[in-house]
């Protein structure tokens, strides 16, 4: 077996890929030791370099920097500058957020249903055929846009020169970008990338799905005066409109203020008929199709139980996307408990349902504020969405207690889905239907929505 090194000298050694894993990576093993492979596809025989490999360690992490026997499924990468083999071969790191850039489609979704599969074997002990479905850019359409032009959210950071850039995984590094192609067109047209942005620390930009004047949020670095911002934006270009807001803090430890330097400081979101107010603080599901994709799943899966007067919880609720239509199908007799931990996108929230006295928006801890509003039989329903980490033992515990009809859980993470899962199943729970989308094109990324049924049902 070959070992070489990289123009980073990292350590480069011959292996056959095998099984894909969670978090992106395919597995393979050498000399005993498991090694977790990136940028590769399962059965190929790849050179690896080695980015995390210690001596002593458990597992080793690598990424692909040259194929030998390619699997059919491989295509040439979406995006240079994510693409494994020519960075590797151009003595950098590949920047983050593409890992399956080189994967057909198609072939995208069957890995990612594998590991969703995988997961649910292993911690829920639960067997399951699993589709993940496309989802097509604009509604009623077939096109996917090939798995581009997606993203309504994204979050840059700025080179020590000015350059908008992106990290590295796992990585320090920072790669300077000119260009996004898994974000929408109307972030493209920003020409961020032609900023100087010295002073800049982070660059955030929401843009809603109905093609509205994006949002871009300016973190200046601490002592950084806001005048900066003025300069900055004198390079946007003038025909291309956008709202902008700095956050500036202007001594060490001095508290940060939004400031709004150009246009609203929030944009307004539209789904199924419902409106949003979303600031640069707040929470948004990132793909353009994700909201009325995952309501339409979560309104489907929780059915009958949603009839008028039903009193419901909607548990990480950020601004309040599951909040809306939950209030419509319980009418004003109804009631809407929405919770979410961030206070920037609680009062997003707050603000887009001051009118509606059947909705309850709370700021907090959902397993704290379930302590003393999730009695038994306090809830019809639920919307719990958590984040990648999932709810947990205490949240489970507590939802179990409350004795709910049912429970749509919408999962970024299979693994901490998996987990939870496995809690309710302790309990007694059964899962009916379960959907996974594919919301992430080019990710490793995948959301699922589950429809979770307490044991009285079974009976
Ligand atoms: C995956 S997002 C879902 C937001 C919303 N349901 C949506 O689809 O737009 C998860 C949300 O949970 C919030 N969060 C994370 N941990 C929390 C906790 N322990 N209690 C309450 N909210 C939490 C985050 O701030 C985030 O807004």
């Amino acid at each position: 077996m070959s070992v070489t090194e990289t123009a980073r000298q990292e350590r480069v050694i011959e292996l056959r890929l095998g099984p894909v894993a969670h978090g992106g990576h395919v597995v393979a093993r050498h000399e005993g030791r498991v090694v977790f492979v990136r940028h590769g596809i399962p059965s190929e025989l790849a050179r690896v370099a080695l980015t995390d490999a210690d001596e002593g360690a458990k597992f080793w992490r690598g990424d692909v920097v040259e194929v030998l026997e390619a699997s059919p499924h491989r295509r040439e990468h979406v995006w240079d500058l994510a693409d494994s083999l020519r960075a590797h071969s151009e003595g950098r790191l590949p920047v983050g957020g593409a890992e399956f850039g080189h994967i057909a489609l198609d072939e995208q979704r069957r890995l990612k249903a594998a590991v969703i599969r995988e997961q649910l074997e292993r911690l829920a002990h639960l067997e399951r055929d699993i589709v993940v479905e496309p989802v097509p850019l604009r509604p009623g359409a077939a096109d996917d846009g090939g798995g581009l032009a997606w993203r309504t959210r994204c979050s840059f950071a700025v080179t020590p020169e000015g350059r908008l850039a992106m990290h590295a995984h796992r990585s320090e590094e920072l790669i300077p970008i000119t260009g996004m192609p898994l974000a929408t067109d109307e972030i493209d047209a920003l020409h961020l990338w032609e900023l100087d942005l010295r002073g800049v620390e982070r660059v955030e930009v929401a843009a809603p799905a109905s093609g509205s004047a994006p949002l871009v949020v300016f973190t200046l670095a601490d002592g950084v005066a806001p005048a900066r911002l003025t300069e900055i934006l004198d390079g946007l270009d003038p025909a291309v409109s956008a709202s902008a807001v700095g956050s500036a803090a202007l001594g060490p430890g001095a508290a940060r203020s939004p400031l709004t330097v150009r246009g609203r400081g929030s944009v307004t979101e539209h789904v199924l008929g419902h409106h949003y107010t979303v600031t640069g603080e707040g929470f948004w599901q990132i793909h353009r199709r994700a909201p009325e994709t995952l309501v339409t799943a979560v309104l489907d899966a929780l059915g009958g139980v949603l009839a008028a007067g039903a009193q419901v919880a909607d548990l990480y609720a950020g601004a309040g996307l599951f909040t809306a239509p939950l209030a419509a199908a319980v009418g004003p007799g109804g009631y809407v408990l929405s919770v979410e931990g961030s206070p920037g996108t609680s009062r997003d929230a707050r603000r887009t349902f001051k009118r509606q006295p059947e909705v309850a928006v709370v700021q907090g801890r959902v397993e704290r504020v379930l302590r003393t509003q999730g009695g038994p039989g306090a809830f019809d329903a639920v919307v719990l969405d958590p984040p990648r980490a999932g709810a947990g033992r205490e949240a489970v515990r507590q939802l179990v207690a409350a004795e709910p009809k049912a429970i749509a859980y919408v999962a970024c993470d299979p693994a901490s889905f998996a987990r939870d899962l496995g809690w309710f199943r302790d309990a007694g729970w059964t899962l009916g239907s379960l959907r996974a989308f594919d919301l992430y094109p080019m990710t490793h990324h995948v959301e699922s929505v589950a429809l979770l049924l307490p044991p009285a049902h079974a009976n």
